[in-house]
């Protein structure tokens, strides 16, 4: 039996936000991404891994529209120039400006070199600045109680999502939990969601653990600008992840539209362990970390890990034995994830051109720039408009916090965030002054 304080509690109203997180995972994976990406680089040398990747993940995994996109080198008619002209201006406002010019992304010939291990919480938490790990974080018998359901749960679907007027199907399975009583709509990937589950009295009861331990680490951390207070992170919607062994999620920082600037996730792992890796979005060469989340534990990701990091779920080497071992006794080799998150950002903001909803971002490829939060139209990439050229919205605004609605036309009154380490966009802003 599970005893719990949780007599006094009721579940959080959740709040009318949708959660626009795109997953950008590969469509077709018969060779690894390693691979596609190696072959990529004999194609276009002058590339970096950082920008080819965007690239490949951005057209779902295929390596031949990801050839069409950069200017496939073999036809004439489709050179960099088209490319630069219309394709590179429409990732940029896709992919957070994460295609870099190719002067910015030149890679001295170096290879990917391997992610390095991290083993412990002290190895994460000394390496990775907005990031700590807690093992064992519910009672055994709770954690396992959700593995068993979450595994056998059918409702699981691959998400779809829309790029570039392609139809993206995600190769791990997700589903949506809200509370019961949640009345407001729930929005995800721009779409309102209408098929969701509601909590389990389990999930119920894990949300209230993961709060009280998210809310008593906050207490022992230096708080960013706009981050929730320790106390004060509730968790609105839980999103679940299954992945099989030939499922992934792919590098990506979870979209800051709804869960606001400076968000906090705490992402429970359960049964089989996977490699959970990290890397900092710049420079493009920034080196790359993988942690091995066991079963019951979790990983906060705190306040500025949106803004300064990519997380990526790898697929599993190709032909790898699992030993007998690593077997999940409950999962076997399924690892099911839960993001509890709190949806600070609640007020929408609209286009004034175009009237749909916005999209948050930060900038950060121009150092000069960096740290500035914007919103830019999602109108070019809704399902309905699915990327037709021509109907693509050019509608953006500087974000601003403090005001209601919290944007601002002036550059100067816009909210900015740069990292304490980062010298390079110190620098780049001093000489502006
Ligand atoms: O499965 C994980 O550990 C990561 C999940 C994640 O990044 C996401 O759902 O956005
Ligand atoms: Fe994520």
């Amino acid at each position: 039996m599970i005893t719990l304080r949780i007599s006094s509690r009721t579940t959080p109203q959740g709040l009318q936000r949708d959660d626009l997180k795109a997953r950008l995972i590969y469509q077709s994976m018969a060779r690894s991404t390693e691979e596609k990406i190696a072959e990529l680089q004999n194609l276009y040398p002058d590339y970096g891994v950082d920008g080819l990747l965007d690239v490949l993940v951005s057209c779902g995994g295929s390596l031949k529209r990801s050839a069409q996109l950069l200017g496939d080198t073999t036809t004439p008619e489709s050179s960099s120039k088209r490319f630069k002209s219309r394709q590179q201006q429409t990732l940029n406002r896709f992919l957070d400006v994460r295609l870099l010019p190719k002067a910015a992304i030149k890679t001295n010939g170096s290879k990917a070199s391997r992610p390095i291990e991290l083993h412990s919480k002290e190895d994460v938490e000394s390496t990775l600045k907005y990031c700590t790990y807690h093992p064992n974080v519910l009672p055994l018998e709770l954690a396992n109680k959700l593995l068993e359901a979450l595994s056998k749960d059918t409702s699981f679907k691959p998400n779809e999502f829309y790029l570039f007027g392609n139809k993206c199907i995600s190769n791990c399975k997700s589903r949506i939990f809200l509370p019961e009583n949640r009345i407001e709509p729930f929005y995800y990937n721009g779409k309102r969601v209408e098929s969701y589950s509601t909590y389990s009295d389990e999930i119920m009861m894990a949300q209230i653990l993961v709060e009280e331990l998210v809310n008593d680490v906050l207490s022992q951390r230096t708080a960013l600008p706009f981050q929730v207070e320790a106390g004060k992170w509730e968790v609105q919607a839980v999103l679940s992840n299954s992945y099989s062994r030939d499922s992934n999620l792919d590098w990506h920082s979870d979209r800051l539209t709804n869960i606001g600037p400076h968000a906090i996730i705490a992402s429970l792992s359960l049964g089989f362990t996977r490699e959970f890796r990290v890397r900092r979005v710049h420079p493009s060469n920034s080196s790359t970390y993988s942690l091995r989340p066991q079963h019951n534990s979790l990983i906060i990701m705190h306040a500025g890990f949106q803004e300064e990091y990519k997380h990526c779920v790898p697929f599993l080497p190709k032909n790898c034995n699992i030993p007998a071992e690593d077997v999940h006794p409950i999962s076997n080799d399924v690892r099911v994830n839960l993001t509890f998150r709190n949806y600070a950002l609640t007020t929408k903001v609209f286009c004034k051109l175009c009237g749909f909803p916005m999209d948050l971002r930060r900038s950060f490829k121009d150092p000069s720039k960096r740290g500035l939060y914007i919103f830019q139209c999602s109108k070019s990439y809704t399902e309905e408009n699915s990327f037709k050229e021509g109907r693509e919205c050019k509608g953006f605004a500087f974000a601003c916090f403090k005001k209601k609605p919290p944007f601002t036309e002036f550059e100067t009154d816009g909210s900015r965030w740069i990292a304490d380490d980062d010298l390079e966009a110190k620098q780049a802003q001093r000489q502006l002054k």
